[in-house]
């Protein structure tokens, strides 16, 4: 609640033309050169500088909710020994207080120079007063692009006043440039999100463009990227890296007899086996198109290469309560060198795939340089 003004029931006096125009002059510096995240301090040090210039003992700005239901005191300033209202005046039902509201709307103002002689209809909106023990009041509406938006008002407690119409011109003042500071905060803030929502949808659209749909790996485009890039790392540490494509055997035949459906939920499955094989730091499992996988591995040998394709080609043919698939595994494992090509070597991992599939499916083939082994 309100509590006593220090100062006693003289009214308040309004500032001289020349000590007014000198506050406009500094608010409207500090409001226009308000960053976007200090407005919301210069408002309400716009509102002390007001309060504080003729001796006003709170100054508050209100803003309307779109459907005007409700309204809430967003910035508030109170001179010393004045209680602050602001925290409990959020989401105040318009409707409580229809006088002032209708009066708003239709002048664009109210004033009241003494809260004892506001007129019966006035009822909610002079409780109000009261309880807050506020004598007399003068706000100005916000327009922002001819709406009505809120208002910008003063108290004081336990004093009336005669505002006059030179006060209710210089207050508009105030709320003209208020609403402007907040309009142009409300725009850079509404860009600032437009913006995050445009970086965020670009980062999607990026990750889509690299991602296969039917099972979120990585697709082609998003392979040549992380193929290129081990080539290039692998070279430079001189370390090892291995290749392994992987190929469903006659997954033609599986689509014919059992349909599309059943051939995506194979390929999905197949996916989540490698996803799951293959999940070491470094480790890229990619589908290279149709029923092929590619899955990059840098710094691992060719031991460790051989031993993950057996286990694969085993945890896969051995796959229980789906539709029966095995794959063959192409592996090539080498140090890049500078002239190595990505061309270069999915030709050599197709080949080694080639000699799997001609070495009956089901198995994996290492292509070790020149050299091509096979191995159940
Ligand atoms: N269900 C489904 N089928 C696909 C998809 N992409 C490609 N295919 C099919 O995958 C099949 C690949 O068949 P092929 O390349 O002839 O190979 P295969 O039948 O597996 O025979 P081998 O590789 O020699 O064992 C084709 O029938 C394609 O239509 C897909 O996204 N979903």
């Amino acid at each position: 609640m309100a509590q006593n003004s220090e100062n006693s029931s003289a009214p308040a006096h309004p500032p001289s033309s020349e000590a007014f125009a000198y506050l406009i002059s500094e608010l409207s510096t500090h409001l226009i050169n308000a960053a976007p995240d200090e407005a919301e301090v210069h408002i309400e040090r716009a509102l002390a500088a007001l309060g504080s210039n003729d001796r006003k003992d709170r100054c508050y700005v209100f803003l309307f909710d779109d459907d005007y239901k409700h309204m809430s005191n967003t910035h508030e300033w109170v001179n010393r020994g004045i209680s602050a209202h602001k925290d409990e005046l959020q989401n105040v039902p318009v409707e409580a207080m229809p006088w002032f509201f209708t009066s708003m709307r239709a002048d664009g103002h109210v004033v009241v120079p003494s809260a004892d002689q506001l007129p019966e209809v006035a009822g909610g909106f002079k409780d109000e007063l009261l309880r807050e023990h506020i004598q007399s009041m003068m706000a100005v509406g916000m327009y922002l692009e001819g709406r009505l938006i809120g208002f910008v008002g003063c108290d004081l407690v336990k004093r009336s006043c005669n505002w006059t119409e030179q006060d209710v011109r210089q207050m508009q003042l105030v709320a003209d440039m208020i609403t402007n500071t907040l309009a142009r905060h409300r725009a850079e803030s509404k860009l600032h999100q437009v913006q995050c929502e445009l970086r965020a949808a670009n980062e999607r659209l990026a990750q889509l463009a690299n991602e296969d749909g039917l099972t979120g790996l990585l697709n082609r485009r998003g392979l040549d990227v992380a193929l290129d890039y081990e080539l290039r790392r692998m070279q430079r540490k001189q370390q090892q890296l291995s290749v392994l494509m992987v190929d469903i055997d006659h997954f033609k035949a599986l689509n014919d007899s059992r349909g599309h459906l059943a051939g995506d939920a194979a390929l999905q499955r197949v996916a989540d086996e490698l996803k799951n094989a293959f999940k070491r730091s470094g480790e890229v499992v990619t589908r290279f198109g149709g029923d092929e996988f590619l899955i990059i591995c840098p710094t691992m040998n060719e031991e460790e290469a051989e031993q993950r394709a057996a286990a694969l080609v085993e945890t896969i043919g051995n796959g229980k309560g789906h539709a029966q698939i095995t794959i063959s595994v192409g592996v090539v494992s080498f140090i890049p060198s500078p002239d190595t090509t990505q061309d270069e070597v999915m030709r050599r991992v197709d080949r080694a795939v080639y000699e799997a599939k001609h070495r009956g499916r089901n198995c994996y083939v290492l292509l070790p340089y020149n050299e091509l082994q096979a191995k159940r």
